[in-house]
């Protein structure tokens, strides 16, 4: 028996990057997933190849109450992932606070009336801005730079301000940038792995945004899913805020050659835009939280996990060029 095994939970957002994955763990413990995705960012694909009685997707958005509350009765917890990414909020910033803040209030008091015992909600490391000091315990104070993390950091407030003001049990997760298979290289998830990884297997030169001396800790996504489905199985987790990340950090320079040496292409071939507006510049986390609370580590290395992605790529069997071509990788308007 696993920690979720027969346990009945929803899901939303389960059909994205971190979700998918997320969903797949909890279908291997022998739970039962109710996936609630509106499909903007995820993708029916990132669960196919689950047992079809191991879940069920109900496509709708966070934001239809009626559809949300229907789902609630008899969930033993649920891990809330959807939102709108960084990009989204550049262009659509009241739409991006709708989704992500008003989204995340609306299911708390769905979940809180059908009284679900935990609400695990996932932020962001975005929350942070960037660091004036490394590496980042979850008591820095929380400044974000981007539209993004404001509306993220929103809906944290009012998980947290759910277990004060109501005792409701909820624990906020905020995953450093996640990679791994079926990460979007088009999209709202982080995209400079799968970016990167892309145009050098197609033999493209990398895209740098700014100088590439801005770092980030880069987080195998079984780990990060791991971490998430502790906080929410850990009655010491209740009413906390938790980092999960590798706790090593790497500039996006370094990571341009390191993707360059997995893909077997020698030097990473470099071309530099300007820089995102509002880019966080340095992200580096501390997960002694984690460890002390959850007994969660990060397990898998930044050049396993790189290897992990572009063997995914691979078997495929869309080559790297039909990709690029598919998603309009090229295209850099939209940053
Ligand atoms: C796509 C792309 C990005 N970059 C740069 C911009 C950033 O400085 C850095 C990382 O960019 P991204 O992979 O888009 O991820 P980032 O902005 O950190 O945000 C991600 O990570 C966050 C977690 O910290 C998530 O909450 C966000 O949803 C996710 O989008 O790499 C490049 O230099 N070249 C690129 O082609």
């Amino acid at each position: 028996m696993g920690t979720y095994t027969n346990k009945r939970l929803l899901v939303t957002g389960g059909a994205g990057f971190i979700g998918s994955e997320l969903v797949r763990q909890l279908v291997e413990d022998g739970a039962h997933v109710t996936v609630l995705d509106n499909l903007t960012a995820g993708h029916r694909r990132n669960l196919e190849a689950l047992p079809a009685d191991g879940y069920r997707l109900v496509v709708a958005d966070i934001r239809d109450l009626e559809r949300v509350d229907a789902l609630m009765p008899g969930i033993d917890a649920v891990f809330h992932l959807a939102c709108r990414g960084v990009r989204h909020s550049i262009h659509s910033p009241v739409e991006n606070h709708g989704v992500n803040a008003t989204g995340t209030l609306g299911l708390l008091k769905s979940a809180r009336a059908a009284d679900v015992p935990r609400f695990v909600y996932v932020s962001t490391s975005e929350v942070y801005g960037s660091a004036p000091q490394v590496p980042m315990s979850e008591d820095n104070l929380a400044l974000p730079t981007t539209v993004y993390g404001a509306s993220k950091l929103a809906g944290e407030c009012y998980t947290r301000a759910f277990h004060r003001t109501y005792d409701y049990p909820t624990v906020v997760v905020r995953p450093f940038n996640s990679y791994g298979p079926r990460s979007h290289h088009e999209g709202d998830s982080g995209e400079v792995i799968p970016k990167f990884m892309l145009r050098s297997m197609a033999g493209l030169p990398m895209v740098v945004f700014g100088d590439g001396s801005q770092t980030r800790d880069f987080t195998f996504v079984a780990d990060t899913a791991r971490g998430i489905l502790a906080a929410g199985a850990s009655d010491a987790a209740v009413g906390e805020t938790i980092n999960v990340g590798s706790g090593k950090e790497i500039t996006v320079a370094e990571l341009a050659a390191t993707v360059s040496k997995v893909v077997g292409g020698g030097d990473a071939t470099i071309e530099h835009v300007e820089q995102r507006p509002g880019d966080v510049l340095r992200l580096k986390a501390d997960v002694s939280r984690a460890t002390a609370l959850l007994g969660w580590a990060p397990t898998v290395p930044l050049a396993d996990g790189l290897s992990q992605l572009r063997d995914w790529y691979l078997q495929g069997g869309s080559s790297p060029e039909d990709l690029l071509a598919e998603e309009k990788v090229r295209n850099w308007e939209l940053v």
